[in-house]
């Protein structure tokens, strides 16, 4: 099964899901200079729901919070997107230490996390079909900064990782608008790409923020004290679960900023 480590990481995913080898692979590096500024780029919209989230578990692989996306109650709208898409869930890809975690990386800079806010596109009926469509996938990314003046809003997923330390665990998670989370600006970077994960299809329009959240290094400690074993196995700190950069074969990335 795909991870993280030598024998079933990034370059063997390939070997069992061969779209990882793909002309529109995410995550990628992102250098100023060959960015586009599109002055036709919308601004973009989230109204959430903070009834809509539900709970919050470690698969293993990251700690993620689900929402009810049964109906349009969570939406993303606006810039690169047309149409309403349902927020789904969000999940953190995080470094075994501060200088590293992120799986976009700007200008050379890897952060020390990045959070992504999934949405899916419900003109394609369910997420298992919007993943068969170039635009049936929003990604919201959001860059975590270690840093002096810490977020507070990133405290309340915080505070669940102590009931969810292990594999399969999971944690009622009610009464979050996951908006908190979201930085002053909303200057984005905009491209098409995929899953950082298998199957890597590719079929996300990619939303990167480019203001970054400060979390505290006590904060990002706190997240790698979560562990990829179940209850009662070897202990196997969950860390390092980003994909590295993938070839960006020719695609533009747009700025909604100059
Ligand atoms: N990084 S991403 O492109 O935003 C992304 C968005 C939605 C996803 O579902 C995944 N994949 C995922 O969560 N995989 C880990 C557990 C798989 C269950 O075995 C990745
Ligand atoms: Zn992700």
């Amino acid at each position: 099964v795909w991870g993280y480590d030598s024998d079933n990481g990034p370059e063997r995913w390939h070997e069992n899901y061969p779209m990882a080898k793909g002309d529109k692979q995410s995550p990628i590096e992102i250098n100023s200079k060959d960015v586009q500024h599109d002055p036709s780029l919308a601004t973009w919209h989230a109204s959430y729901d903070p009834g809509a989230a539900k709970t919050i578990l470690n698969n293993g692989r990251t700690c993620r919070v689900v929402f009810d996306d049964t109906f349009d109650r969570s939406v993303l709208r606006g810039g690169p997107l047309t149409g309403a898409y349902r927020l789904r869930q969000l999940h953190l890809h995080w470094g075994s230490s501060d200088d590293h975690g992120s799986e976009h990386v700007i200008d050379g800079v890897k952060y020390a996390a990045e959070l992504h806010m999934v949405h899916w596109n419900p003109k394609h009926g369910n997420f298992a079909g919007a993943l068969k469509q170039p635009d049936g996938v929003a990604v919201v990314g959001i860059f975590l900064k270690v840093g002096k003046t810490p977020k507070p809003e990133m405290k309340r997923i915080l505070e669940e990782i102590d009931n969810i330390k292990t594999k399969g665990k999971e944690a009622p998670f009610q009464h979050f608008d996951p908006s908190i989370l979201f930085p002053k600006s909303r200057d984005y970077w905009t491209y098409h790409g995929s899953f950082t994960t298998p199957p890597c299809e590719e079929c996300i329009t990619w939303i990167l923020l480019r203001e970054p959240i400060e979390v505290s290094s006590d904060q990002m400690a706190k997240l790698r004290s979560l562990s990829k074993n179940s209850e009662n196995e070897p202990l196997n700190p969950l860390v390092d679960n980003w994909r590295p950069p993938q070839p960006v074969k020719g695609r533009i990335v747009k700025a909604s900023f100059k």
